[in-house]
């Protein structure tokens, strides 16, 4: 399950972003840069207003002259009540040197290492940091204004963050620039939460104010579990059970066309092994039937992006080398039926340089089926939300 974290400023704005259902609180100074701190008085106001009815980050900084000067700035900053520290590092022998001093504070201090998209992030610090006691890390982009987190990792790159973060025992988070379209993309990587300022602001300004509908916007494309149920364990919930565009099989009468024609990207693929060695030219032609939206068809929230075909194709290639072709059309398939507003797929994978031509697999699949489990699925579903690892019992 994966949780929304915004970027707040001041209490007001914490109100409002409690009021719209954010399920983290971060405390962040956006004038100063990618993880500018508050200043510690108003980081203390917020933490007394929002009491315990969310959990609480806040940015520490990204510069420091001195490890003793990073560790002083985590430990204030624990000192307001908050119940992370999230701490920039560069990924060099310097931000190495940073985790191992912060690690002094592991057991009073949840910390969170902050790596950045646009400067060559080195997932090895993910080990390193959880040898150090951090709780989490998170990848952001340290240039506002320069590009989406997507623009510097494509969803296959980004896989390997959230999955060496599962496997180290860290807590992942995803931000930078994001926008509404991408939310669909990044949940399937699942990461513990995606954070947010730019786009939860007016005209997408993040040291402007932030604007109730925008907050609304991405709220809604993130699955939401009431606080109410929450239950402090991990949750078996499907975030592609609970998104708006979810249409109950009954219901579905009239479909639209999403496709993605001709897309040739370089794979290992093949049982020999001399196709083990070098990558070989592989076309895809994917066609998908999506329910048609009830309403709102020109809302992001009820659109199934041809993104999503792509990027489904980019993290399956992306994994490393696939034995049969019809393993590979399979997985594509799969993916893209998983998706709730999905009726059928026909996927097309052809192998282009065995001969002067093509050769390949052409499959179908349809939903019926597996949507009327979904169905039953969603209406007896566990709705019990996750906390993070090391949180505040509330
Ligand atoms: O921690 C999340 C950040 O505040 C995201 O800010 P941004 O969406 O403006 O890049």
């Amino acid at each position: 399950m994966t949780l929304m974290l915004a970027s707040v400023i001041n209490r007001a704005e914490a109100e409002a972003a409690l009021t719209s259902g954010v399920d983290i609180i971060d405390l962040k100074d956006p004038a100063k840069g990618a993880l500018g701190p508050l200043d510690l008085g108003a980081a203390a106001e917020i933490v007394a207003a929002v009491g315990k009815r969310k959990q609480i980050s806040a940015a520490a900084g990204d510069h420091f002259e001195t490890a003793g000067e990073a560790v002083n700035a985590a430990l204030d900053l624990a000192a307001t009540g908050v119940d992370y520290v999230k701490v920039g590092l560069s990924s060099d022998a310097v931000g190495a040197d940073r985790i191992r001093a912060l690690g002094a504070l592991a057991g009073k201090v949840k910390l969170v290492g902050v790596l950045f998209a646009d400067r060559q992030p080195d997932l090895d610090l993910l080990d390193l940091m959880a040898a150090q006691g951090f709780v989490g890390a998170m990848l952001d982009t340290a240039a506002k204004g320069k590009g989406r987190l997507l623009n510097y990792m494509d969803v296959a790159a980004l896989a390997p963050f959230v999955d060496r973060c599962r496997g180290a025992g860290l807590m992942s988070g995803l931000a930078g620039s994001l926008e509404a379209p991408d939310v669909p993309r990044l949940l399937p990587l699942r990461p513990d939460y995606l954070g947010f300022r730019g786009s939860l602001c007016k005209s997408g300004d993040r040291e402007a104010s932030i604007d109730p509908a925008a907050v609304a916007m991405i709220r809604d494309l993130i699955p939401h579990v009431a606080d109410s149920q929450t239950s402090g364990g991990e949750t078996d919930v499907d975030w592609r059970l609970l998104g708006r565009g979810y249409v109950p099989v009954n219901e579905i009468t009239e479909t639209d066309r999403i496709f993605v024609h001709d897309l040739v990207m370089p794979c290992y693929i093949g049982a020999y092994e001399f196709e083990r060695a070098k990558k070989q030219d592989v076309r895809f032609n994917i066609d998908v039937d999506v329910a048609r939206a009830r309403m709102h068809s020109d809302d992001m929230r009820d659109i199934f992006s041809y993104d999503l075909i792509v990027d489904a194709i980019k993290i399956i290639t992306g994994r490393g080398h696939i034995e049969l072709i019809e393993t590979l059309v399979r997985e594509i398939a799969d993916s893209v039926l998983s998706h709730p507003s999905v009726v059928s797929v026909v996927a097309r994978v052809e192998k282009l340089d065995v001969i002067r031509g093509a050769v390949g697999v052409e499959i179908k699949r349809e939903r019926a089926k597996e949507a009327a489990a979904l169905n039953r699925r969603f209406a007896s579903v566990d709705m019990a939300a996750p906390k993070l690892r090391g949180s505040r019992s509330h």
